[in-house]
Formats: structure tokens, sequence, C-alpha cells
């Protein structure tokens, strides 16, 4: 049927036609569209619609064909997706399929992620690129439902042109957004790495490889929008506020991150028959540049997102993530992840603790036959310091809460984060006073319990001196926390030698390396 045929039938009726992405078209001239197996776009080019001030949104994909008794299944799936979902916006684009928005008809109110994917890709055969749609989801369906941490697979439709994967909807995009503020606190990157890290164990545990592990594949829920006890100052809710004991046990609200794209992932027995090379060269272990891996590839990746998320950069370039992102040639990726040391020397880390640090160096060990697997990982003493402290925090420790009242109650803070070393008995005003002046306040840094930014400021001092510690805000005003009179706000950066790191006892935590709060501190 010639297309310039359907021109006088819809201009007769266009004054009731109301278009969104085409569906309405694709209702009214069903038998049309479906033997001429035209899309829509092309349709709207032909019949001359948008000539009559008709406007189509986006013919980005073909449209759902809704005459699913006339489409016989190639994959199985369900035939009747535009029955049951209307596409509202496209949230993302991927290589191979756009991720839309979309809303039940039954019930407008519940929204889903849907991931358009062509059965035709460009680069593969109509069959190959079945295969592939196949494999994704046999292993995002064998894992959907058994994990927590794997984005939640909903349904699965089909149609002459797509496959429409009805997916958990997750409102905080992805992890490289979260990133793009910089590096986040360290106890919001010990919750997103509880995930991350559980994510990958599950998946080990179905002898699965993600092989992908990248912020990209890595989706922030409603979970996590919502987190936080609502003590920043921008509202205490959000990414920055994650806390690592909401995303354990089986919560109501579930947890911050989940897993998505499981288009690279690899079965054990594929990566025993030697697998194909596939994935991001930047997050690649050393041993997957010589295409024979084992599981373990996903738990170096995991280490370099850890430095990244921690840092703002790549661990083996002494540059900022923006800059790497722009193409590296392939042996200067492979050079530097097979032999470049791991620097923690910037000033990025000197909030960071020494349990992270430690974390990151067994994550990233070039040996896949002694690198910390993701179940034990887990069980790292990282996780185990941001638990005790935020339990603290939550009133697990009741002395540890009072003593930290004292310390954040004199200027009317929350009873939650820092409390003093000690006020040196004996220090006269002065000698304060001259201290404060050397003060430093060197970075924001995430602090116990994760619920507020802390902006930390060391006095002038030897460690035999004394006491060290810190001023305590949230967002970016430092507020004058502790009762000392040696704690007095300073403008951030205000330097006056090289920085050392030191530690700062913290409420509810023992150790002299509390995590998330050392600091920089100035002779
Ligand atoms: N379930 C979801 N909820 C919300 N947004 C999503 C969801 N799934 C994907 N997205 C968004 O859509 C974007 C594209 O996702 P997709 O999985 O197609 O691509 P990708 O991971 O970038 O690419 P590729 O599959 O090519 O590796 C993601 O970056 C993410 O921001």
């Amino acid at each position: 049927m010639r297309a310039t045929s359907l021109r006088p039938q819809l201009r007769q009726e266009r004054s009731s036609i109301s278009i969104d992405y085409g569906f309405t078209l694709c209702l009214c001239y069903r038998p049309l569209l479906t033997s001429a197996r035209l899309r829509v776009g092309a349709a709207f080019q032909r019949s001359g619609l948008s000539k009559c001030g008709v406007q189509v949104r986006s013919c980005a994909v073909a449209t759902p064909e809704r005459h699913h008794a006339l489409y016989r299944s190639e994959l199985g799936y369900r035939t009747d997706f535009a029955e049951q979902y209307s596409l509202l916006d496209i949230i993302g684009k991927g290589n191979f399929g756009t991720v839309w928005l979309a809303a039940s008809r039954q019930d407008p109110s519940h929204q889903v992620a849907v991931k358009i994917v062509p059965k035709s890709r460009t680069d593969r055969s109509h069959e190959e690129s079945l295969e592939c749609i196949r494999r994704e989801v046999s292993m995002w369906g064998c894992l959907s439902g058994d994990s927590r941490y794997v984005a939640e697979l909903l349904g699965l439709y089909e149609d002459g042109h797509n496959v429409y994967l009805v997916q958990q909807l997750c409102q905080g995009g992805d992890l490289l957004e979260a990133l793009k503020e910089g590096p986040l606190p360290e106890a919001c990157c010990a919750a997103i790495m509880w995930c991350v890290l559980s994510a990958i164990r599950d998946c080990h545990d179905h002898d699965l490889a993600l092989i992908d592990v990248k912020p990209q594949n890595f989706l922030l829920t409603a979970a996590a929008m919502s987190s936080g006890t609502g003590t920043g100052q921008d509202g205490g809710c959000g990414v920055r506020h994650l806390r690592l004991q909401d995303q354990m046990g089986p919560g109501p609200s579930g947890p911050c991150v989940v897993a998505c794209d499981f288009g690279c992932s690899l079965s054990y027995t594929e990566l025993m028959r030697g697998a194909k090379r596939a994935g991001s060269p930047v997050f690649f272990a050393p041993e997957q540049f010589t295409n024979n891996y084992g599981l373990v590839v996903d738990e170096w990746a995991a280490g370099i997102m850890l430095y990244l998320l921690l840092s703002g950069r790549y661990p083996f370039w002494d540059c900022k993530r923006e800059e790497l992102d722009k193409k590296l040639p392939a042996y200067q990726v492979m050079l530097a992840v097979c032999s470049a040391p791991i620097a923690f020397g910037g000033p990025e880390w000197y909030g960071i603790s020494r349990d992270a640090r430690d974390l990151l160096s067994q994550l990233l060990d070039r040996n896949p036959a002694t690198r910390l697997t993701a179940d034990r990982a887990l069980r790292h003493s990282w996780f185990a310091r941001w638990m005790k402290a935020a339990e603290a925090n939550d009133g697990g420790d009741s002395s540890a809460k009072a003593k930290s009242a004292d310390a954040c109650g004199a200027v009317g803070q929350s009873p939650q984060r820092w409390r003093t070393t000690s006020s040196r008995s004996g220090t006269d005003d002065s000698t304060r006073r001259r201290r404060a002046q050397a003060v430093t306040v060197v970075k924001t840094v995430g602090c116990c319990g994760g619920t507020t930014d802390a902006i930390m400021a060391a006095q002038l001092g030897k460690p035999d001196l004394g006491p060290t510690l810190a001023g305590c805000c949230g967002g970016s005003n430092i507020v004058p926390l502790l009762a000392s009179p040696v704690y007095m706000p300073l403008p951030v950066g205000a330097t006056t030698g090289a920085p050392e790191t030191m530690a700062v006892d913290v409420a509810g935590s023992d150790d002299e390396d509390s995590p998330g709060c050392s600091v920089a501190y100035y002779h």
C-alpha cells in the first residue's frame, strides 16, 4: 500500500487525533500501519500530517504495535505492551537501546522504566541481535527477584521491531551522575559499595560475572532519594546522606543502589571457555587484557569504583575523572592498569580512613588469586566500622551518644557528630587563639553516620601537644561546633604549611583512625 493513500483519511479525521508518541495513530490506523509495516515517523513524513499541524514529540524508536493478535512472537514474550503501558519520556540512551519512563495504563501512578531494544542492530544480523537480547534477559532474569541489589525485571514484551524490558524505575539516575558534584562522603561511599559488592556477590553466587561494573551501571533507587535524617542544610535527603545501615536487612525501602545492564555479563562456563573482552577498559582488571580471566574481575572493577567515589579520580592516572573519560589509547590504559602504582597521596585522600585504603588495596590486587572476593570484602573492617559508628549515632551506644551530645549540644547541633579528643587543660586563651589562627579547613568529608557533611579543621599543633579538632556543618557554611574556644569558623583553604594526616576521635569510635575523620593539620 502506498503511503500517500493514507493522506485523505488522516486529513479527514485529523481534528480528532491527539498524538502521543504515535500510539493514537497506531490505534486508529492499525491495519494500515500493520500491513504496510511503517514506522510512525515514516508514516508522518509520508502522510504529510506534520504539515497539518500535528506534532510528534519523538520517533526515535519504533512505537509498540497494538496489533498483538496479528503478531507472532519471536522470543516468546508478551505482545501487548501498548495495552499495558504508555511511554512518557526518554530517560537515557545506551549503545543498544533507549530507556523510557512509562506508566501502567491500569494504574498511572505506577511508573516503570522501559528499555526498548531494537530487534535488529546495525552491527549484527537479526538472529545475532535476538541472541544478545535472549542472553541479557536470561542472566538478568535469573538474578532479578533473587537479589535485592539487582534492578527488578518486571516484564518482557516484544513486537515486530523491538523488545521492551520493563524494569524497576530508579529515580536517582546512575552513579556517574552522582559523581558529577565531586567525590562522595566516605559514609555514603560505604553505603553504595555495600550494595555494589552485594550485587557482585549475588551474581557470583549464581555463577555469573557482571563484567561491566562501572558507575553508569549502578542506579540510585527511590530509597536513595529519600534517605538521610534531615539534619543537613539541604534537608538531609539524597545521595550524600546515604547510610550503610539502611542497605542491610530486608527493610521496606530496599537498597539505595541496584545493578542494571547485564549486556556484557558472562556465565562461569563461558569464562572458562575463554571469554571475549567486553566492558570498559579503564575498569579492566590486568588479567582481562589477556582474555583469560574469572569472576574476580568484578571485584577489581569495584575497587576502581570505590577509588572513584572517594576521590573523584581514577587510581592509575593523575587526572580527574572527566579528563580520563576522553578516550585514551588502549595500550596506555593497559600499561597503567598492569603496572602503575595506586596513588593515595593527593589532597583528596586527606580525609579518608586507613580502612578504606586497605580495602581498596585488597580489591585492586593485581593477582586474581589473592584478590579479595566480594563476599570477603563485605566482611572487611571498613564496613564494620561504619556500622559501629552508625549504631552509636542511632542510639545503640548510649554513652557515646551522651558524649556526642555534650560535644554538640553547646552550639545546638544534633547530638551526633564529633567530639573533641580533649580540651587541653592549662592552655590559655591566647595560645588557643594563636592555634586557631593556624587552623586550616581542609576539605569536606563524610561524617559519622553520613547524615551531614563536616568541614574539618585542624588546629595548629603537634600530636603530642594534644587537641585537634573539627568544625561541623551541613553544606558549605562552617559553624563553630565545639564548646572550646579553640574551634573557630575559618575560610576553607586557609593553610599555613604542608599537610599531614592526623586522626580525629569521633563519637562512638574508640579507634584513633575513625572512619572518614582524619584531617590535615599544620605545624
Ligand atoms: N531502571 C532504570 N531506571 C531509571 N533510569 C534508568 C534505568 N535503566 C537505565 N536507566 C538510565 O538510562 C540510561 C541508559 O541505560 P542503558 O542501560 O540503556 O545504557 P548504558 O548502560 O549506558 O548502555 P549500554 O547498554 O550501552 O552499556 C542509563 O544511564 C540510566 O541513566
